[in-house]
């Protein structure tokens, strides 16, 4: 009979409890290049996991298990609203992207992801770049998003900052009308590899951008690409992007930034950003629809990377790409009529229905097991 597992100790009790909902998490330890990384399985109803890998210099252990828990199980929702065949899964790397990164890192990192044969794909994250993945391949066919000239699609932060300009054209339409970006005020948190090139769509565009973002050197550049179209942005430090006098929100950067301290703050009509888990809380949702505030799920919005990335692992094509993340328009702005009709909030709206594509398939994935069979023939 097999022997029940001793578990007395907090310690064991606590990762059960907090990783319970996922199917599986792996601890990845390499003290020769200091890679200590995180990765997180949400569901594979859906398909294998794919999801990005962070890279963030997280306070605690704590702190970063609980980031890639809730970012994975995010990817879960993403993949199934987008009605891609993946299924949730994300990884952290516990360490600072301007400081403890090497190649040797994301090569130690590439063997990780490779002993998962298949049940994990991924790429680029907050953090991470491009250059940092074409490392990892060298050690494991499971990354996307690498260059062109390398066999990927490229930079899936491309799609996903097209797919946030849907979103706030959608939003656009539903709180004014029409889908004009021009003459309205945005703020935008974190000029990274997605707000920055939301910063330059919107400016391009003709509208007006409060900025903030804690590099020096991404100010300076978003200061330089506005004065190219001889307009000008307006700097605000980190803690005042949440008090300014904007039409719309755009976080770029962290999650959890919608919180008990952050939404009595905030002036703007809506929230639309390219940030995973922008709500600390889900039921938070509330708190912004009580105040009226309009919230483009996360997860709706910021799937243009993921329709990339998850379109290479079919072949990619750019047009099916552009088509799809075009599509981000017409879900967003069902999300509001939806939430409009049934007086819930539009993250309730979004949540029932990737429910409803999940528990159409509401068992484990043979994805891995499919064409294989045991080593070992064993007779009963
Ligand atoms: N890269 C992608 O294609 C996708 C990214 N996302 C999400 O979008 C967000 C941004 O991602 P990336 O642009 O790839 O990351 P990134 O690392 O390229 O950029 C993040 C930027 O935010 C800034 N930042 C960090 N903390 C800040 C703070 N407290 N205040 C102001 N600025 C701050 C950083 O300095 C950096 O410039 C993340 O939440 C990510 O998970 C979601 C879907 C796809
Ligand atoms: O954007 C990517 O590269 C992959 C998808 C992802 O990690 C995300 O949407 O957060």
């Amino acid at each position: 009979m097999r022997q029940q597992l001793d578990m007395s100790s907090n310690t064991s009790m606590d990762i059960f409890e907090k990783i319970n909902g996922h199917e599986q998490v792996m601890f990845c330890n390499d003290p020769s290049t200091g890679l200590q990384a995180i990765i997180a399985i949400h569901n594979t109803s859906l398909g294998p996991a794919l999801g990005g890998t962070r890279m963030y210099p997280y306070a605690s252990l704590d702190d970063a298990l609980q980031d890639v828990l809730r970012l994975s199980e995010g990817m879960t929702n993403k993949c199934a609203a987008a009605d891609i065949d993946f299924g949730g899964g994300k990884a952290v790397i516990i360490g600072d992207p301007k400081k403890d990164k090497s190649p040797a890192m994301f090569r130690a990192y590439g063997q990780f992801v490779d002993s998962l044969n298949g049940r994990f794909y991924t790429g680029t994250d907050m953090g991470t770049t491009m250059e940092d993945f074409v490392q990892a391949s060298k050690e494991t066919n499971f990354i996307n998003g690498i260059p062109e000239e390398f066999g990927g699609s490229g930079d899936s932060s491309i799609p996903t900052a097209q797919g946030v300009i849907y979103g706030l054209k959608a939003t656009n339409h539903y709180l004014f009308g029409n889908d004009a970006l021009k003459g309205r005020t945005y703020a935008i948190q974190g000029l990274g590899k997605v707000g920055f090139k939301i910063a330059d769509s919107l400016l391009r565009e003709g509208a007006n951008l409060i900025v903030t973002d804690i590099y020096p050197e991404v100010i300076a550049a978003i200061e330089e690409t506005a004065a190219q179209y001889n307009t000008a942005v307006t700097v605000v430090e980190s803690n005042e992007i949440y008090e300014t006098d904007a039409d719309i929100f755009v976080p770029c950067a962290m999650g959890g930034i919608l919180n008990e301290e952050t939404i009595p703050k905030l002036k703007v009509k809506a929230v639309v950003g390219s940030a995973n888990n922008q709500l600390q809380a889900e039921h938070l949702a509330k708190n912004l629809h009580d105040k009226e505030i309009l919230y483009a799920p996360d997860y709706i919005v910021n799937a243009g990377g993921l329709i990339q990335v998850a379109d290479e692992l079919y072949g990619p094509n750019k047009n099916r790409v552009l088509l799809k993340t075009k599509s981000i328009y017409q879900a967003i702005l069902e999300i509001y009529q939806q939430a409009e009709l049934d007086v819930i909030t539009t993250l309730e709206a979004a949540n029932r229905k990737c429910q409803q594509r999940l528990e159409q398939q509401r068992h484990r994935n043979n994805f891995f097991t499919r064409h294989r069979s045991p080593k070992w023939t064993i007779k009963e």
